[in-house]
Order: structure tokens, then sequence, then C-alpha cells
């Protein structure tokens, strides 16, 4: 038996139109001390794309292309979208599937890694999205696929697409023969928010270990498999907050100048903090990386972020499958790619805790 009668992606959101824009940003940012400067600022990077984000047809694709898989696994199963922060809102799917008889499901993130915004946030969300069902008497029960940071579906396909992006580089041959730099790039968060990241005992820091982590296992085996030793840095994009506040550092376009300045003159820069090519892509790496990129003199090399790749797909839905075994009380094997420490797929109580209020949060011990 299959315990979930269907698969919700479950996401960020964004908005569509002009209008939407800032009714967005003000529901993201609800709470949150971000200055109106900044939101002001965010505003005009989605004004620059007419008010549309590019997120949500990239999640209308990944929610075709998970039910073509499932379907191609004989798992003929409903995939969903509900989004935490625009339409269609995570509680109004659920009120919809449960309309539907569909009443045990199945939570996938479009988040990879552990951190309060990339994962205790989407859970505070979903459980609200359950309590709001529950007091119109509607009962669903939801669980969530573990974060997927060194799932091989998704670590391995970003180390397969800087692999491809690296070897571009080196067939055009720098004339003095160097090796392009490869800068590896993710959202930053407080550290106040990093230094919490994970379960208590001795684990804090988890959200920027696990980057460094990927970062150099992406470097060594690109490197490896290129037969070239690949330098890289971590860097850091998106920050916001108030400018007294430390987030992580440093900034992908205050590093792109101190590489230069270093003499380096091609980049491979890679988003491996995202699964998608959303605004934090298209306009702070696409857009203003670039710009600095252009205006230093550097040849940059964006590499795609897995999005619908087959391989990162079939991951998901292998997750799918080792979270409904587990589900009936099974031990599926639990791949990990690098090291040998997938998460759980329960969270641990207090778990990457919101430092501002405490909520009730699903799919986990608290
Ligand atoms: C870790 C992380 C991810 C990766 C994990 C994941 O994917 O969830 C992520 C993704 C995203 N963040 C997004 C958009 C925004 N994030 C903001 C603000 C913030 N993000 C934070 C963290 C993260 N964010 C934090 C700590 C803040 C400060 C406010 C707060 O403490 O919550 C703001 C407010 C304005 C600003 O100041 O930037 C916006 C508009 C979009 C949608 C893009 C689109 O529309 O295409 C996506 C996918
Ligand atoms: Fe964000």
């Amino acid at each position: 038996m299959f315990p979930y009668q269907a698969v919700v992606l479950t996401s960020f959101g964004g908005p569509e139109a002009p209008e939407e824009v800032m009714p967005f940003l003000r529901r993201v940012t609800a709470g949150r001390g971000v200055p109106d400067e900044r939101l002001e600022e965010v505003a005009q990077h989605y004004l620059h794309f007419g008010g549309r984000s590019p997120i949500n047809e990239q999640n209308r694709a990944l929610v075709a292309a998970l039910g073509e898989e499932l379907a191609r696994r004989g798992l003929a199963l409903p995939v969903l979208l509900g989004n935490r922060n625009s339409e269609p809102y995570l509680a109004d799917t659920l009120r919809h599937a449960h309309d539907e008889g569909m009443t045990r499901i199945l939570a996938v993130t479009t988040s990879a890694y552990s951190s309060y915004s990339s994962c205790r946030q989407y859970r505070e969300d979903i459980a609200g999205a359950i309590a709001a069902l529950a007091e119109d008497g509607l009962q669903v029960a939801v669980d969530k696929v573990r974060p997927y940071w060194n799932h091989p579906g998704f670590a391995r396909t970003n180390s397969r697409l800087v692999t491809e992006a690296v070897r571009g580089l080196l067939g055009r041959g720098a004339e003095d023969g160097a090796t392009p730099y490869l800068v590896l790039v993710t959202h930053s968060v407080p550290r106040a928010m990093d230094d919490t990241s994970g379960p208590g005992d001795g684990e804090g820091n988890l959200y920027s270990r696990q980057h460094e982590e990927l970062a150099a296992a992406i470097a060594a085996e690109a490197g490896a498999t290129l037969g070239v030793e690949l330098e890289h840095d971590l860097v850091y994009c998106s920050r916001s907050g108030s400018p007294a506040t430390p987030w992580l550092e440093p900034d992908v376009n205050d590093h792109l100048r101190e590489l230069a300045g270093r003499g380096v003159r091609q980049v491979v820069l890679a988003p491996i903090g995202f699964v998608s090519d959303h605004m934090e892509v298209v306009f702070d790496l696409d857009t203003e990386a670039v710009e600095t990129a252009t205006e230093l003199g550097l040849e940059l090399v964006r590499v795609p972020t897995v999005g619908t790749d087959p391989e990162f797909v079939a991951g998901l839905v292998d997750l799918v499958i080792e979270r409904a075994a587990e589900a009936r009380g099974e031990e599926p094997r639990r791949p990990a790619w690098p090291g040998d420490a997938p998460r759980p797929s329960v969270c641990a109580p207090g778990c990457c805790p919101n430092l501002r209020v405490a909520k009730p949060a699903a799919c986990g011990m608290d």
C-alpha cells in the first residue's frame, strides 16, 4: 500500500503581475525586520522583469515532471502545488485535496538545506495550513521528505552541471592555460540563523556547513573528472534585513572583485543554494553579478540550477518512495552524497528554531 494519496510541491511562491509585487513583499517580510528601503529595492528587481517572477512557471514544470516520473515508476499519484507566499496557497491546495478525498499527503519542498528559512519556516506554514483546515473540521496529515542537500539526485546533478560548465570553458582554452575559478553561491541568511541551524547538540551552523561540504565535494569531483586542480569558494547573495545585523559573507559581488584583484580571469558561478532559476538567480546573479563581472573584465559562466533535470526529478521521486517506506515502518536505504549522514525525515525537537516567536511546526517531533 502506498501511504500517501498525493504529493504537494511546497514552494516559496512569487508575484506574477506588477500589482502583486508589494503585497507579496509585505507578506514575505511581515514581522521580519526588513527595512522599507530594502523592500523598494527588491520591488525594482521584480518590476525590471515586468512584475513577474519566473518561480511559478518553473514550479509548474517541476510538478509536471514529477507526475511523469511517478507514473513511469507505476505510482499514479497526483502532484499538487502549494505556496507559502502566493497563489495557490498551501492551505487552499490542501483544502482542495481534502475535497477530493486525499487526507494523507507528502510534501516535497523546493528548498534543499537545513535552516529556519529553508526548513522550519516551511514546516510552520504546513502546520498553519493544517490548522486552518482543522478549524473547519477537516483533517489532513502531512509528512515531508528529508532535507535533500546531500541526496545524490540533487548533489550529483549539481556536480554534473558544474563539470559541464567548467569543461565548456576549458574547451575554449584560456590563452595562458589558467583554470577557471569555481564560485558556488547560495542565499545569505543572518549569522544568528546559521548559528542555530540544526538540532542544538553541537550541530549549529548546519546551513553553511552543508553548503561548504557540497561545494568542496563538487570542486573535487569536477576537478578529478576533468583532470584539473579546481580552486573554489562558497559565497552568498541576496542579503536582506537591517545593515546592522550580521549576515553570512562574502557577498558574491565583493568576492568577484577580490578574485579579479588576484588575477583570476574566468569564473564558473554555480547557484547550489537554489533549485530553479527564480528571481534571486535571474536578478541577483544573472543581472547584478554579471554586471560586476563585466566591469571587472571577468569572463563569467553561470551554471544552471537543477530545475527539471531528469536526474534531479528522479532523485525527488526516490525521496518520495523512501519516505513512503518509512511511513510503512520499513527501514529503506537512504543514500547520501557527500558524506554518509542523510538528514532525518522527521525533524528533531527544536531543530532550526524560530528566533522571533515560538510557532507550531509540522513534520517534526515538536
Ligand atoms: C535561505 C533562503 C532561501 C532558499 C531556500 C528557499 O528556496 O526557500 C530563500 C529563497 C527565496 N527567497 C525569495 C524571495 C524573498 N526572500 C526575502 C527575504 C529573505 N529570504 C531569506 C532566506 C532565504 N530565501 C531571508 C533570511 C530573508 C529575510 C527576511 C526573513 O527573515 O524572512 C524577500 C524579502 C525581500 C528581500 O529582502 O529580499 C523575498 C522577496 C524567493 C522567491 C524568488 C522569486 O520570487 O522568484 C525564494 C525562492
Ligand atoms: Fe529569500
